[in-house]
Formats: C-alpha cells, structure tokens, sequence
C-alpha cells in the first residue's frame, strides 16, 4: 500500500470516548420529558454510531417519525450542546496520532453522526479543532454514513482523492463509508464500541493499539 496521503477519522468510539456524556445527556432528555427510563452505559453502548435521531428511535422503541422519538432527539441535541464534554476524553494514542500526522503535514477531517452543534463544542473542548481541516454531521447537509458524502466532502476540502486516503473508525456505518467511498484502506479501532463486523474482518487494518495507525506511514 502507498502511504496514505490524507485520513479521515469518526468522532465517538474513534477519536473520543464520549460513551459517557451520551449516556448522561440521553438521560437528561428522557428525565426533562418526563420518562421514567434511565440508560446504564451498557444499554447506551449498541446505539451509539447511528446518530441522536436513531438513538431517540432504538431508546423508546418507536418510529423515526414518530413525534416523541423527535422530541427526545431535539431535547438529546439541546442538552448535549450544554454538555459536551463533561466526561469523555480522546483514547489513549489519539492525541499522539494526531500530533504526528500534523507533524507530517497530513491533513485530517473528521465525519461524526453527532448533531452538529455538540460536535463543534466536543471538538473544541478536547482540543481537537486545530488539527482538523474540515469536521462534518449530516446536519450540515449531507446523507448519513454508510452513504459515501461526508468523506467525499472531507477530501475534496483536503485536496486529495478518497483512492489516497484512509478512513478511520469503530462501526459498520464507518467502515461501510470508507468502502462505499473507495478509500485506500479502512481501519477499525478496537477501542470503540462495536466488534468489527464479521464480513469485514479480513478486509479492514484492525487498530488493537489506535497508535498501530502511524505504521501505514513511511517512516
Ligand atoms: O451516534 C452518534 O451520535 C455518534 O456518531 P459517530 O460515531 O459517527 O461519531
């Protein structure tokens, strides 16, 4: 493989273990609506990738459309906005990665199905901002992962090819993404929170240390 010449990362479960602040914020939605349910991190976990709407969806167990499912999810939104970061931190290797990639002078972007404004404001408050030449959630106008957009978007302001770039990320919504946009190479993080998928197993560079990543580069 030749050396990647851009990366494009997801944001939860890849750069940030935001498990944490999802769960709480999800559950200060449901507590502000009036909802009796709670979340433990472990109920949160399976629905995190897909995006809040999804979330809202899966948590009640009722259509997208469904007018409670978009209550929670504006309230998830709004209250996430208050509280980006108030648990979550970068994986270990993350802020590594990322400062050798600067050092290189390899651009990054950043593809997340987190609303748009928490994402501006996690991104900003792990200090994650500076490195990245262009972040993105379907808000901004985009289709959702696994539809290829976001990553085309990223490329086309980093000024490189998706043949030259690799995708990085912790779900099937990222690595079906990366494959959907013809990217160089797909690399899972083994510290999110799914299992790569099985079909895939054979065909993504697994990342069990997020910093394995800096051995796609040539020294
Ligand atoms: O489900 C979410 O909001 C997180 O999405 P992400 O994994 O694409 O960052």
């Amino acid at each position: 493989m030749s050396t990647p010449k851009a990366f494009i990362f997801d944001l939860d479960g890849t750069l940030v273990d935001a498990l944490p602040d999802i769960q709480a914020n999800a559950n200060r939605a449901l507590e502000s609506l009036g909802y009796e349910l709670r979340l433990s991190l472990k109920d949160t976990q399976p629905h995190v990738g897909g995006g809040a709407h999804k979330l809202a969806s899966n948590v009640l167990g009722l259509p997208m459309e469904h007018d409670e499912t978009m209550a929670l999810y504006h309230a998830f939104a709004d209250i996430y906005e208050q509280h980006p970061a108030e648990f979550g931190k970068p994986f270990p290797g993350v802020m590594h990665v990322l400062d050798t990639l600067k050092a290189k002078g390899i651009p990054i972007s950043c593809v997340t199905a987190k609303p748009a404004k928490a994402r501006i404001k996690v991104l900003d408050q792990m200090g994650l901002t500076p490195y990245l030449t262009l972040a993105l959630s379907p808000e901004d106008g985009f289709a959702k992962k696994p539809a290829p957009d976001m990553l085309y978007e990223c490329c086309r302001a980093m000024g490189v090819e998706p043949s030259e770039t690799v995708m990085v990320g912790d779900t099937r919504f990222d690595v079906e993404a990366g494959f959907n946009a013809g990217c160089m190479a797909v690399a899972f993080a083994e510290h999110g929170y799914q299992d790569v998928p099985a079909e895939y197993a054979d065909r993504v560079v697994s990342l069990p240390d997020f910093t394995d990543l800096l051995k796609l580069l040539d020294d």
